[in-house]
């Protein structure tokens, strides 16, 4: 990619968050993530091109330095700061702005630092060959996965009921979607394949901002905006019917649309629990218990026939649940910490440098926030740590996992599609992938944002007191007996 020779004509729209606005490269397997600002600001850019170009390089070293090493080398990618020539990124952003969902566009894309990130893209991975069967990928951002146990939570129900099921009720009260989404991120952290498997049906059933599905880099499922869910649904299975064509679910040769989404899910289950890449071997070396139920959750406790597995240490969902974990205080043991921190930054503001409030993230942020005391001692010290532990275990909160499915063994390159579905219909083995797993977004969450999430977590959990405690719980048809070992995953999809 020649920075200088750049054109628009080779990127498209890819995707967006709050932040950022990411283009593709139509040939190349490469993504730009540019920044976005709030859109009263665009004739008027809160930075300047260096300062952007600053916090872009703070984001490479925040997940190269800090949260690869929590997380796990071989999950991140933090790729690099690039400059970009203004006309390119001035073309891009008409290019690209009719593709924008509307509900985004609140921000605009920065068009005046000729700053991005570029980054491999993980919805084509290298490991693609061009000439088979396009990869999968699934994007799901997981959200939090445990409840709080520390002593300065005031509400009981916030040791109960976990924090993304209480938001749901939160979100659709004002208006931020439309219906409740029935996935609980403590059932995919479980470990539990039945519960795991639970959740992601139900991220597939509403995925709102946590579930995406690419095939060969092109999104093909998300939250649409006013879409007809079961056409939806209906092009999933379409999508997805060649990659599950075998397996235990033929019935006369034919695989059922329910049959299609299960092998589909446990794959993804197979994948998740692995240790980041290579083909579902035996898992091994698991730690921990499964760990607590949400009492939102619809996962029937009754119905776990294997006991609680807990999630292999070297997986990426434990990774990520253990760096969540250094959230030990909750937001409102946090606060006051927080409040200690501003107080010493107001009476000494040169101490901003000392203390890596805002970096640089570098190995002696990462050793003040592992080398944290276990008591207080009162100290700002004591205090910077457990902030910057809070803002790490921020991060692994909105993080997305993005998991690359290529269909059949590296070793059978040769053979083409009809081959291998020949080979795997006689052999009736479940459907073989190779497949690679990888973090996205580590983003540094602010110093200054602290305060916004004690807000946020009153209100959530008020809304949720005032309105989730009293709602159904559910609106699905009852469970199918225990012996129907597939049934419990079955989705309300229309036929095809
Ligand atoms: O606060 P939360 O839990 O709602 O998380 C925010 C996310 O909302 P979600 O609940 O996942 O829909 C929010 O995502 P959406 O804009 O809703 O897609 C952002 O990820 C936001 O992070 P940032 O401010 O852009 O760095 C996230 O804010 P942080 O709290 O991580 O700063
Ligand atoms: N390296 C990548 N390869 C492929 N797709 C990517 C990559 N990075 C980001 N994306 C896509 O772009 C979308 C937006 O990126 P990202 O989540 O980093 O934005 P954000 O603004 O930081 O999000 P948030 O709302 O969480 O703050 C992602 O959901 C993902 O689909």
């Amino acid at each position: 990619m020649e920075l200088d020779k750049m054109d628009e004509n080779d990127w498209r729209y890819h995707g967006e968050g709050n932040k950022s606005l990411v283009v593709s490269h139509v040939q190349l397997s490469r993504v730009l993530r540019l920044l976005k600002y709030p859109a009263e600001d665009s004739e008027n850019p809160p930075q300047t091109p260096e300062q952007a170009f600053r916090q872009i390089q703070s984001i490479v070293d925040f997940s190269s330095k800090v949260m690869s090493s929590l997380l796990g080398e071989k999950f991140i990618h933090s790729g690099e700061v690039v400059k970009l020539p203004l006309e390119f990124v001035r073309q891009l952003s008409i290019r690209v702005q009719h593709q924008r969902p509307a509900w985004r566009c609140d921000k605009v894309m920065d068009i005046y630092s000729g700053c991005a990130l570029c980054l491999p893209n993980l919805t084509s991975p290298a490991l693609h060959q061009p000439t088979h069967t396009p990869p999968l990928c699934i994007e799901i951002k997981p959200k939090c996965g445990f409840l709080p146990s520390s002593k300065h939570v005031s509400k009981d129900i916030k040791t109960k009921v976990c924090r993304f099921c209480m938001h749901q009720h939160y979100k659709v009260a004002n208006g931020k979607w439309k219906r409740r989404s029935l996935y609980c991120p403590l059932d995919l952290f479980s470990g539990n394949k039945q519960r795991m498997h639970f959740a992601i049906r139900h991220l597939i059933e509403e995925p709102q901002n946590n579930f995406k599905i690419f095939k060969g880099g092109q999104c093909i499922y998300s939250s649409k905006e006013g879409s007809d869910d079961s056409m939806d649904l209906n092009s999933l299975l379409h999508h997805l019917r060649p990659y599950f064509l075998y397996g235990n679910n033929r019935i006369n040769s034919h695989v059922t649309g329910k049959a299609v989404v299960n092998d589909f899910i446990q794959v993804l289950v197979n994948a998740l629990l692995s240790g980041g890449g290579g083909d579902g071997g035996v898992v091994t070396d698991r730690c921990g218990e499964g760990r607590s139920f949400c009492e939102a959750s619809l996962f029937n406790k009754e119905r776990i026939r294997h006991g609680s597995q807990g999630l292999p240490s070297d997986s990426v969902l434990s990774r990520i649940l253990q760096t969540q974990m250094l959230d030990t205080l909750d937001i409102e043991g946090l606060h006051p910490l927080y409040r200690r921190v501003e107080q010493h930054l107001q009476d000494f503001p040169k101490e901003r440098t000392r203390l890596q409030i805002d970096g640089p993230y570098n190995q002696a942020f990462l050793e003040k926030l592992q080398k944290c005391p276990a008591e207080d001692d009162g100290s700002v010290d004591f205090a910077v740590a457990k902030v910057h532990q809070y803002r790490v275990a921020m991060t692994a909160k909105d993080c997305s996992i993005m998991v690359a499915l290529v269909p059949g063994p590296e070793e059978e390159e040769e053979e083409d599609e009809g081959q291998r579905w020949l080979r795997d219909f006689l052999s009736s083995r479940p459907p073989a992938f190779s497949y690679s797993v990888s973090i996205l977004d580590l983003d540094p969450k602010p110093f200054d944002g602290i305060p916004r999430q004690l807000r946020l977590d009153q209100r959530i959990v008020s809304c949720y007191s005032r309105t989730g405690a009293a709602a159904p719980k559910a609106s699905l048809p009852p469970p199918p007996p225990p012996s129907a070992e597939r049934d419990d995953c079955t989705l309300l999809f229309h036929p095809v």
